[in-house]
């Protein structure tokens, strides 16, 4: 079985909340969010090799955690079971990052016992999905796969966050209200701060990173639809609302 990556990380802190994790990119996306400081790394760098090899790479001196992410993940399906499953082997829990196009993926991960974290990120109002994105799916088909994901990680006990990156004057708070009505019973839902610098796009390296403030107001008010804990994530930490 042979996976396509973009790099490692053999060791990251902020990752897997709680634990010191080695982070696999995978190769590809099949979206393209205007804000996204992965992209261009992940369109520039391909290297593929066999699951045991990729393990040999990473250096597991301090991480005790793996984190799958990318590009986008789900669209390397056998290979993200197989790390899953090599990592359990190695008694190693296992974070999945996806933008929830694939929740069949997310499901056959959660049913074989191959994951404790998927976070699913929920881009912006449903509406605006297609265009702001690029994605094939239109803003309701995307609602209903990352509805399915969430119900998915409930009935099995695993633990789902959604997270939204908030983009100042591209979105506002009826994104938030619209996007935390939409996935009030995950377990957390995390509002992440924009960081401007390597955006794929270069009109979104012109905008402002958004002010601490600014998002934990914005969590306050995700805070009324959501069931259980809403963070907001900036350079600065973590902030539960
Ligand atoms: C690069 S994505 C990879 C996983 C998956 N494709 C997804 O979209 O969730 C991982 C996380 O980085 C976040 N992210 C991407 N660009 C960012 C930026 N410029 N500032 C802050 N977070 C960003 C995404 O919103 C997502 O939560
Ligand atoms: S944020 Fe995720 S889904 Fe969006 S372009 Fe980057 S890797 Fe792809």
């Amino acid at each position: 079985m042979k996976v396509v990556i973009s790099g490692i990380v053999d060791l990251s802190t902020i990752d897997f909340p709680k634990k010191a994790s080695a982070v696999i990119f995978l190769h590809g996306c099949n979206m393209k969010c205007p804000y996204c400081h992965n992209l261009k790394h992940i369109l520039q760098h391909k290297k593929e090799m066999t699951i045991e090899e990729l393990f040999k790479d990473i250096d597991f001196l301090f991480a005790d955690a793996i984190v799958i992410s990318g590009g986008e993940p789900t669209l390397q399906k056998d290979a993200v079971i197989e790390i899953a499953r090599y990592a359990k082997k190695n008694n190693l829990p296992v974070k999945i990052d996806t933008n929830g196009t694939h929740p069949e993926v997310i499901e056959e991960l959660v049913k074989n016992d191959l994951v404790d974290y998927v976070a699913v990120d929920v881009k912006c109002r449903f509406d605006r999905y297609r265009e702001f994105v690029k994605c094939k799916e239109s803003g309701e088909e995307i609602k209903n796969k990352i509805l399915n994901i969430i119900d998915i990680c409930k009935s099995h006990d695993i633990f789902v966050e959604c997270r939204t990156t908030f983009v100042p004057r591209v979105m506002d708070e009826e994104d938030i209200k619209e996007i935390a009505k939409t996935v009030k019973n995950c377990d957390l839902y995390a509002i992440q701060q924009f960081e401007p610098k390597d955006a794929y796009d270069d009109e979104f390296k012109k905008l402002p990173m958004p002010k601490e403030n600014e998002l934990k107001k914005l969590g306050k008010i995700a805070k009324e639809y959501i069931k259980n804990v809403v963070v907001v994530r900036t350079v600065n930490g973590t902030f539960e609302i």
